[in-house]
């Protein structure tokens, strides 16, 4: 088969997600944890292919980007104290809205609600209008209807008014943004209640994701199970910008598990409520986001769904290169621009389809309030597009709390070529009135005093101007304080500096590796198309599992004495093999390799046992060469390694006619 045949083979079976999920719990790439004892919703093991896969990955994004960025490499503790997760924002805003139905105890994730309620309506009004979906589309509902425990009532094909359908569509392209109010009004105007049973549902409240714990035996010290690993990085920031002999541009990062209580767990591996996740924190000078080596990715074209386009009620998504989107100001900075652009190339190199992947910007509602601009690479996926990789300037956020709280600067100092004059407010303490008025608090309060911000001096200079005293709390004391100017003086006051100190901000690419590993397997499943029971997962050489299926023909000892010289081969090239002697015909040794996405296979006959030759045969097209084991192993390396093509790396082995598998 050529490249083209390939590629049509590729296309030429309807995907059907039933089948991918039978394969993958066949081969065990991954299963619910503890099924021994009926599983828990939102857990899920990985067996040998899905770890080898999942290690793969994780090789190629640290040689992508912490090799190839000079990234400093950080491993922090899971286990985060509550003071921690209180500062970064975590303990009050980390949720998600839940309603419950108290007749039946049901509880539901109330955007998650909404959106199917309203996808189901438009569908049963796609219907009734005569607009029908593809058998595909179709079989996929049955499947996943049969699969649910929970049924959903019936999708009725029910005509709905053409502002009504505009209004739905202009819902869901917002869905992610809305406040439970909000969300609640929707419930109430659209009469959205029980799916199965139709009763309303409680109003939706917070329900915080974090799960909680005690840290040491005393119970005194309240933490939590990490849900990204972004804080751990703050908070080495500073021991990270000396390693980095205090230069800035530098970026750190982290691969580790994270933890979210999800409301409602769903769709296998992509809503999960502990997951890998690989995260960057890119700390820049907010003055200057430009990128170094922007112009290496600046002609990659992409498409782009920015925040106009979604506010129109559109999915089309506008394709230009990453150079025009940030000229524009569609993406915000270069800096962002770059690593949507790195993003993109990474997740080609594991196997996404580039037809399948677009960037969507966030809402203005759905953004953290101090984010700058935030963009999402979704994955198209039997379940609809998905968020794999968030990519967002989180401004100065988390560095300013973490400093206001724990009262150590987190900045970049910088030596300037000019002085500059400066102007800035400034607090004097009159400190021989403070011990007699506070004793043993008068520090704490000295502190609180000398760490207030610059917009927090100005308005207490307004306010001291203004009435004569400042009147302030101080934790951990129990009483409010009020000072007068025999006590404090907030001036403005204009200085020549020589070292300018910023707070840097964070670029922040965010990778949850389980939707990215699923998404995959989507992309990468086929049927071969003379059987579709033949199933094959077309991972890329580099990422998959393993990269060579061994097969001597028959059992007869010289075979196996030949199999056992080229193991030895593989074993000290590194590359990592399976032997296959069952006693099954070779074409079943190759289907279930196909199913496990192993690319290559080496078989040995009785020809091996004259010359010392053997056959490779490629996965997809099912081409076979022959050569010198040496030779076979330089092409497997190549292809492997090196990004070079099947017809390149094999270009000097002779074709080897067989009857077709
Ligand atoms: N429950 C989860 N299961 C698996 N992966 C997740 C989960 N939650 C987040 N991720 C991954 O972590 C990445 C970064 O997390 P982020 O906080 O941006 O997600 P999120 O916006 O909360 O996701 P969602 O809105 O889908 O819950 C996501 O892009 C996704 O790949």
């Amino acid at each position: 088969m050529s490249v083209e045949e390939v590629a049509q083979a590729k296309n030429a079976v309807e995907f059907s997600r039933e089948n991918l999920e039978s394969v993958l719990k066949r081969r065990f790439f991954f299963a619910p944890s503890f099924e021994l004892y009926g599983g828990v919703s939102g857990l899920y093991d990985y067996g040998p292919p899905g770890c080898a896969f999942q290690a793969n990955v994780i090789d190629v994004w640290r040689k992508h980007f912490i090799l190839e960025e000079d990234m400093l490499e950080v491993d922090c503790s899971m286990l985060t104290p509550y003071e921690v997760l209180k500062t970064s924002g975590h303990v009050d805003k980390f949720s998600d809205w839940m309603c419950r139905d108290l007749k039946t105890g049901e509880i539901f994730r109330a955007d998650h609600l909404v959106e199917e309620v309203l996808e189901s309506r438009l569908k049963g009004d796609q219907e009734a209008r005569g607009l029908t979906k593809d058998a595909n589309a179709n079989a996929q509902e049955d499947a996943d209807k049969k699969k649910r425990k929970k049924k959903v009532k019936e999708i009725k094909a029910v005509k709905l008014d053409d502002n009504v359908v505009k209004e739905y569509e202009e819902i869901l392209a917002k869905i992610d943004g809305y406040s439970g109010q909000e969300l609640g009004e929707l419930m109430i105007k659209y009469n959205i209640g029980n799916p199965v049973t139709g009763e309303a549902l409680e109003p939706p409240m917070a329900f915080n994701l974090m799960f909680e714990t005690a840290i040491g035996p005393s119970g005194q010290l309240k933490g939590y199970l990490r849900p990204e690993t972004a804080q751990g990085q703050f908070l080495n920031f500073n021991k990270l910008l000396e390693f980095n002999n205090h230069k800035t541009p530098f970026a750190s990062a982290s691969i580790g598990k994270s933890f979210r209580n999800e409301i409602s767990p769903r769709s296998g591996l992509l809503r999960v409520r502990e997951f890998l996740m690989a995260e960057i924190e890119h700390f820049v000078d907010p003055l200057n986001k430009t990128h170094p080596r922007f112009d290496e990715v600046k002609n990659i074209k992409l498409r782009f769904l920015p925040r106009e386009v979604q506010q129109s009620g559109s999915t089309e998504p506008i394709e230009t290169t990453i150079e025009d989107a940030v000229a524009t100001k569609m993406v915000d900075n270069q800096t962002l621009g770059y690593f949507i652009a790195r993003i993109y190339s990474f997740l080609m190199a594991i196997g996404v389809d580039s037809n399948k992947l677009r960037f969507r910007q966030h809402m203005a509602n759905e953004m953290a309030h101090y984010a700058a601009d935030c963009w999402d690479a979704e994955l198209k996926t039997s379940y609809g597009w998905i968020e794999c990789v968030g990519c967002a300037d989180r401004s100065a956020y988390d560095l300013t709390v973490h400093a206001n709280k724990t009262k150590e600067k987190l900045v970049v100092r910088q030596k300037l070529e000019e002085p500059v004059q400066v102007t800035k407010w400034e607090i004097e303490l009159t400190k021989k009135l403070f011990g007699p008025k506070f004793r043993k608090d008068a520090p704490k309060v000295e502190s609180f005093l000398l760490n207030l911000s610059q917009e927090e001096l100005e308005a207490k200079a307004k306010e001291l101007k203004a009435g004569g005293k400042i009147v302030f709390e101080v934790e951990g004391m129990d009483s409010q304080i009020e000072l007068d100017d025999k006590f404090v003086s907030i001036e403005q006051v204009t200085r020549t500096e020589h070292v300018r100190e910023f707070v840097p901000n964070v670029i922040e690419p965010s990778f949850g590796i389980g939707r990215i590993i699923y998404s995959v397997f989507e992309h990468v499943f086929w049927s071969r198309p003379e059987d579709s029971a033949r199933a094959v997962l077309s991972f890329p050489p580099l990422v998959a599992p393993t990269k060579v299926l061994l097969v001597p023909l028959s059992n007869h000892p010289d075979l196996s004495s030949v199999a056992h010289q080229v193991s030895k081969v593989f074993r000290k090239e590194k590359i990592p093999f399976k032997v296959d002697d069952s006693g099954v015909s070779i074409g079943k040794r190759y289907s279930r390799n196909d199913e496990l996405g192993t690319p290559f296979g080496v078989t040995i006959d009785f020809e091996s046992a004259k010359d010392g030759t053997v056959t490779l045969r490629e996965r997809d097209s099912t081409k076979q060469v022959r050569g010198t084991v040496e030779e076979v192993v330089k092409a497997i390396r190549d292809i492997t390694y090196n990004g070079v093509t099947w017809e390149e790396g094999t270009k000097s082995l002779k074709p080897f006619e067989t009857q077709s598998e």
